[in-house]
C-alpha cells in the first residue's frame, strides 16, 4: 500500500469539507478522485499532501505519516496542486533546475532529466521562456514536469488534464502509464470521467466531503458509463429551469 487515508476531516468555519473519508491506494496503480465542484477534491488531496492540515485523521505514505514525519513522506511524492503556485518568474529551465535541486538532485542529474521531461512535455522551445508566458497548458506540463523530476513513488496530480490539449494529454498519459508500469502510483482527480475511465484502475466517488463509492471502475460503473453513475450518485442533472429570460432575447 503507497498510500493509506484514514478518517481525514477537514471543517472551514460552518462548512465541513472532508467529513471523514478513507482511501486505500496499491502501488502501480492510477487512482482517480472523482466529484462535483466543491466536493471536497482539492482539499483532501492538499491534506494528503502535507499542504493543509487535517482536524482529524491520518494519511500514510510509503510507511510515513505525512504529519508526524512530513520530511520522509514527502520525499516519496511528487505533486501538482489545484491552482498552480509556480515561481513563474523563472524560466522553465530554471524552475525545474530549482525543483530538482531541492529535491536533492545533483546538477548533472538535474540537467539531463530537465532535457528529458522537456522532450517528454514537447516544451524544448520554451525552456528558456519565463513561466509567466506559458499558456494554460504549458504551465500544466511544466508544473507536472516539476513534480515527477525525483522520480518520487506517489504523484499526487489535481486535474492534471485542464486545460491540456488532445495531443499533450495521450503523451501525458503514455508518460503516466510507464511510470506506473515500473511501479509508480499515480492519484489524480479529474471532472472528464471519459479519461478516468480510460487510464484508471480504482475510483472513488466524492460528494459531499464523503465517498459515495469507490472500488474498481468496473465495479463502480455498475454496467453504465462511469458519467452516468456519477451523475446518479451527485444527486442527478439539475433541471435547467427558471431561465425563461434568456430565452427572449434583449435585442
Ligand atoms: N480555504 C477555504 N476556506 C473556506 N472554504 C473552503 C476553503 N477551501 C475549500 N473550501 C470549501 O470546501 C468545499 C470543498 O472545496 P474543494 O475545493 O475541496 O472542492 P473540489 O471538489 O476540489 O471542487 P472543484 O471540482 O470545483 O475543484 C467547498 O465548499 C469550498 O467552498
Amino acid at each position: 500500500m503507497v498510500l493509506k487515508i484514514e478518517g481525514l476531516v477537514k471543517r472551514f468555519g460552518a462548512t465541513t469539507a472532508v467529513a471523514g473519508i478513507d482511501l486505500s491506494v496499491h502501488a502501480g496503480t492510477i487512482f482517480g478522485i472523482v466529484g462535483p465542484n466543491g466536493a471536497g477534491k482539492t482539499t483532501t488531496l492538499s491534506m494528503v499532501t502535507g499542504l493543509l492540515k487535517p482536524d482529524d485523521g491520518r494519511v500514510i505514505v510509503h510507511g510515513a505519516d505525512v504529519w508526524a514525519k512530513p520530511a520522509v513522506a514527502k520525499r516519496n511524492m511528487g505533486v501538482l496542486p489545484d491552482r498552480l503556485r509556480l515561481f513563474d518568474r523563472l524560466t522553465g529551465a530554471q524552475l525545474l533546475f530549482y525543483s530538482g535541486t531541492l529535491r536533492g538532485l545533483s546538477r548533472a542529474a538535474v540537467v539531463a532529466r530537465t532535457a528529458d521531461l522537456a522532450r517528454a512535455f514537447a516544451l524544448d522551445d520554451a525552456l528558456d521562456r519565463l513561466v509567466s508566458d506559458y499558456s494554460a497548458g504549458m504551465t500544466k506540463k511544466i508544473a507536472l514536469a516539476a513534480a515527477m523530476i525525483h522520480s518520487p513513488r506517489l504523484l499526487v496530480l489535481d486535474e492534471p488534464f485542464e486545460s491540456v490539449d488532445p495531443v499533450s494529454s495521450a503523451n501525458i498519459i503514455d508518460i503516466l502509464r510507464r511510470y506506473v508500469g515500473a511501479g509508480g502510483t499515480v492519484v489524480l482527480s479529474s471532472h472528464s470521467m471519459d479519461l478516468i475511465e480510460r487510464i484508471c484502475d480504482d475510483v472513488a466517488v466524492v460528494v459531499n466531503g464523503a465517498v459515495l463509492d469507490t472500488g474498481t471502475v468496473e465495479q463502480v460503473r455498475q454496467g453504465r458509463t462511469l458519467e452516468e453513475r456519477f451523475v446518479q450518485l451527485a444527486g442527478g442533472a439539475n433541471k435547467a429551469e427558471g431561465l425563461e429570460w434568456l430565452h427572449n432575447f434583449s435585442d
